[in-house]
């Protein structure tokens, strides 16, 4: 770039990428999950019913039940590194860094419990990063996920005299390089597992479906998802929404009752896969790769194998420096992607 001669060089920016996750509890016991669960299930974009109704619901059926039920279903896919949503993100963080070299700092942070979305922030500002891209995993938009994730960014930015430029990353749902990273991380498992399925499932979270009348964009994008990935691969992709909570009707058709229907229509040999979750979690490794393999085995099954989310595949890496190197224009040299 030309610069005006006679006038000092401009202080390259120092830009910053923020991967943000859901979150999960500091440990697999029953006080760490009632925590994060107080904390997760009081954000009224996730339960949006009024307070005075909901909390004490909240306070006395859940908490006093719900807690020691998870802590259990956290221990049976514990990691060494911790939870399992905490160590993909921030192995997905580290790879990233390496991709990026010195062309932005890159670091991570959760909306409920550690490390928070709040002193991430902070500690970027303190090593000096200027502009950060706001970067939350969920490659289908919701209020529940993705713009909280923004609101407690942009809580944390209200509390700071000199803010900095702030972008955000758009869902990526029907973004070419998405579909082709998990149509490549399908086809790498499946190879490596020598397996050929009859179907595949792609089963994304649920959501209250009162939020799809509502205008909430994540149904429509989830089904996007399901038809482009079905269309990317030579199998039949089939799409459902798992991990149901509380009493209003949820998104259908539901994931285990979906096995089971496939069942009855001849389908003997399946493989899962859950591309809303860009890192496997408890949702993933223990209600998918755990409770739906009985349940799909019980109901006449014969072979099920569970597809790991993008994680920090190289697949997962090409696809971010894609999608964030899009972002970082004018920000960054753009030679540099
Ligand atoms: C990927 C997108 C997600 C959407 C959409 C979502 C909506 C949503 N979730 C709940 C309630 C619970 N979710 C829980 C765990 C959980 N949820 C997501 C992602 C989405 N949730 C992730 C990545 C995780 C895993 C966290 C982990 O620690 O591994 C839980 C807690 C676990 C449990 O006790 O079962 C609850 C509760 C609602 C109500 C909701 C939509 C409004
Ligand atoms: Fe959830
Ligand atoms: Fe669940």
């Amino acid at each position: 770039m030309n610069r005006p001669t006679g006038h000092p060089a401009i202080p390259a920016p120092r830009v910053g990428v923020l991967l943000i996750n859901l979150g999960t509890p500091d440990a697999p016991d029953a006080r760490s999950v009632r925590r994060y669960l107080a904390q997760f299930l009081s954000d009224r974009r996730v339960v949006e019913i009024p307070p005075l109704i909901w909390q004490p619901i909240l306070r006395g059926a859940v908490l006093t039940t719900r807690p020691r039920k998870s802590a259990h279903a956290y221990g049976q896919v514990w990691m060494e590194g911790g939870s399992p949503l905490a160590v993909h993100t921030r192995a997905t963080a580290e790879e990233l860094q390496r991709a990026l070299g010195d062309t932005a700092m890159v670091d991570w942070a959760m909306r409920y419990g550690n490390p928070s979305i709040a002193s991430r922030l902070e500690a970027m500002k303190a090593q000096g990063c200027d502009r950060i891209l706001l970067a939350a995993l969920y490659p289908q938009y919701s209020a529940a996920t993705t713009a909280t994730a923004h609101d407690a960014a942009f809580a944390a930015l209200a509390r700071m005299r000199w803010q900095p430029a702030i972008r955000t990353l758009p869902p990526y749902h029907d973004d070419p390089a998405y579909i082709a990273a998990l149509a490549a991380s399908v086809e790498r498992h499946l190879a490596a597992l020598d397996f050929t399925p009859d179907a595949l499932l792609a089963s994304f979270h649920g959501m209250p479906e009162r939020t799809l009348h509502l205008g909430d964009p994540y149904h429509c994008q989830a089904v996007k998802t399901a038809r482009l990935l079905g269309e990317a691969l030579p199998l039949p992709v089939h799409l459902s929404f798992q991990s149901r909570f509380g009493r209003a009707k949820w998104l259908e058709p539901e994931t285990e009752a979906t096995l089971g229907k496939l069942v009855s229509e001849g389908v003997r040999n399946i493989a899962v896969l859950t591309p809303g979750f860009s890192a496997d979690c408890l949702e993933t490794l223990e209600e998918i790769a755990l409770r739906a393999r009985d349940a799909f085995l019980r109901q006449g099954g014969e072979k099920f194998a569970f597809l790991p989310c993008l994680n920090a595949s190289a697949e997962a890496i090409s696809l971010y420096h894609i999608l964030i190197g899009r972002e970082l224009a004018g920000w960054v040299d753009e030679t540099s992607f």
